[in-house]
């Protein structure tokens, strides 16, 4: 196999000075001369030198592209070929487990890193299980009801997949003794919920990677934390350093090198680079893990394995008849995510989309379907809406200007309010003298605004402005290609004026893949099962289906 590199050039020398061999193709434009290249020869020079960890890790970090899959070795590939996540309802019982297992192991061609997620619904419960410690006495720790349920559901798994208690025993007593130390605190910090919520992915993977050692297939459990995921320290919500890219490189390639095994690595979970201490993606963010690591090691695919058919156009939740998503590009993925679609961390395009590795969203009961597949650029022209997100319980304000500041000076006024109170801003419109915008209703990912902090927004806008807060609102996102979005509009505006609802904002993300409309919680459910219906149901989607495809106008056919 011998493919094209985006190799860079100084890298291409380090490589020709090694010992084992392996070779392929690096164009043209890439070599010189100074190396012995012939310019009359063709265009693609094959070129044969050593591999090592050095330079498969120089060569990842310099260019952000997979060697791995596209290295030739005569006896076998080098390293990692893939990384595939599973979140937790994919791994929430042993069956579960074990038919990951065999789907894991149904890609024999692949030498995947694993990346796990607590089992089921186990953060929640840890997180319960730390909040009545809070309250309820030491005494009465071994009696918290969500304790008892993760004791019994780590026991009764590795009992069924026939691994030895040995394997989850100490992380449950440490479980234990981490919740009396709450309870005899009275305390629970975002630092010790960090701590606490890990012991659901460290216990996963250490099931998971034991059960496929007794399958016979070599696996390696690795805690994120101790194999270089370095963060910042803010606690519940943190965010992976640059760091983190070499050092889960090195790791993983060296000891793949020494000793080869399946890797698999606890997902939604880093280090803090001051404390030391373990910390938390946000919840979600086992996707995260395992777009870092696609980007570390520069793998050709991120795949990302659910309990749905991928990404639907809207929240099956919502309503039932959501249909898989086929295509998706990292801008309308990431700005879904972030709009509230629980289907994706909203950080975890980040890593994929700066290393252009593609993401694959797949269903862990139906590994069949096709799935999402997530890229930098898709066809477009056919696109005209591609999902429906909901965000609820948003605050909107109305702020209008005193006219004490200048257009300039209001508007970053307005904003510096913001910053200095540490509020993220979702959906912003303007116009000369006033602003409305909607605050994200989780300022942190696991925390609620409260309505101390809003009463104090409030009373700072009220130096310069007039300001109205309204609270229980919904945003209504509109995901797809904004070109189209008079089209768009033109459609969803009808459908809610059939409903009799006011739109009460509206804003076009200057992503280009985004319409936000707010309306009043109430009424937002009802809004998407119509809009999606009229979308992506009824004789309106033909209707778009012959506008798009130049066949006729909406004009002609309304
Ligand atoms: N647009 C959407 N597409 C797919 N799933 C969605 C969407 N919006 C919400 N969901 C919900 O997200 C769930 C999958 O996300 P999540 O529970 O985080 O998966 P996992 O735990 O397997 O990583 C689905 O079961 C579905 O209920
Ligand atoms: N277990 C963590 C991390 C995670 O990513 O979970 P899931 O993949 O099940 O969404 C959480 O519940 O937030």
């Amino acid at each position: 196999m011998a493919t094209s590199l985006n190799l860079h050039y100084n890298v291409f020398n380090a490589k020709l000075n090694l010992r084992n061999t392996f070779s392929y193709e690096i164009p043209k434009r890439f070599l010189s001369t100074e190396n012995g290249y012939n310019k009359t020869t063709s265009s693609l020079l094959k070129v044969t030198c050593k591999l090592t960890s050095d330079v498969l890790e120089k060569h990842v970090i310099e260019n952000g592209r997979n060697v791995i899959s596209e290295v030739e070795n005569d006896d076998e590939k080098i390293s990692y070929t893939c990384v595939m996540k599973f979140g937790g309802s994919s791994v929430a019982s042993a069956e579960r487990m074990m038919e990951v297992a065999s789907l894991v192991l149904s890609f024999p061609e692949e030498r995947p890193i694993v990346v796990l997620s607590a089992m089921g619904k186990t953060t929640n419960k840890l997180l319960l299980a730390g909040e009545k410690a809070v309250s309820c006495g030491v005494t009465n720790v071994s009696c918290i009801e969500e304790l008892s349920f993760i004791k019994d559901l780590h026991f009764r798994t590795v009992d069924q997949l026939g691994v030895d208690r040995s394997v989850v025993e100490k992380h449950l007593v440490e479980l234990e003794q981490l919740l009396n130390g709450i309870a005899m605190m009275k305390e629970l910090t975002k630092r010790t919920q960090d701590y606490l919520v890990s012991f659901g992915e460290c216990m996963s993977t250490r099931i998971f990677a034991a059960y496929l050692n007794k399958l016979g297939v070599k696996a390696r459990q690795y805690d994120a934390f101790e194999m270089g995921f370095i963060t910042t320290d803010d606690f519940t919500n943190a965010d992976i350093l640059e760091a983190t890219y070499p050092a889960v490189a090195k790791r993983l390639h060296g000891d793949w090198l020494a000793d080869p095994a399946i890797a698999i690595v606890t997902g939604f979970l880093g280090k803090a680079r001051k404390s030391c201490a373990v910390t938390t993606l946000g919840r979600g963010g086992s996707d995260l893990t395992a777009t870092t690591i696609g980007k570390a090691l520069g793998l050709p695919e991120i795949q990302v394995w659910k309990d749905v058919d991928g990404v639907l156009t809207c929240d099956p939740n919502i309503y039932p008849k959501a249909e898989p998503v086929p295509f998706l590009t990292f801008d309308e993925a990431a700005e879904l995510a972030y709009f509230g679609a629980q289907v994706l961390h909203p950080q975890s395009m980040r890593p994929a989309r700066e290393s252009d590795i593609p993401v694959r969203v797949k269903n862990s009961y139906n590994p069949k379907a096709p799935g999402t597949l997530i890229t930098k650029e898709r066809d477009m022209s056919k696109a005209v809406l591609t999902s429906i997100v909901l965000k609820r319980n948003v605050t909107m304000l109305d702020i209008v200007s005193t006219r004490m500041l200048g257009q300039y000076g209001f508007l970053a006024k307005v904003f510096s309010i913001f910053e200095d109170l540490g509020i993220s801003v979702d959906v912003v419109a303007t116009s000369e003298v006033s602003v409305s915008l909607t605050l994200d209703p989780s300022k942190l990912w696991s925390r609620e605004l409260i309505q101390q902090e809003l009463d104090h927004v409030v009373e700072e806008l009220e130096k310069i402005a007039v300001v109205n807060l309204l609270q229980n609102r919904s945003i209504i996102s509109l995901i797809g290609n904004v070109q189209k979005s008079s089209l768009i509009l033109e459609k969803a505006f009808r459908v809610l004026r059939t409903l009799g609802v006011t739109v009460q904002m509206i804003s076009q993300g200057a992503s280009k893949v985004n319409i936000s409309l707010v309306v009043n919680d109430s009424e937002a459910d009802q809004c998407v099962r119509a809009l999606h219906e009229a979308f992506f149901e009824s004789e309106y989607s033909n209707l778009h289906k012959e506008y798009t495809s130049g066949n006729g106008s909406v004009a002609k056919s309304s």
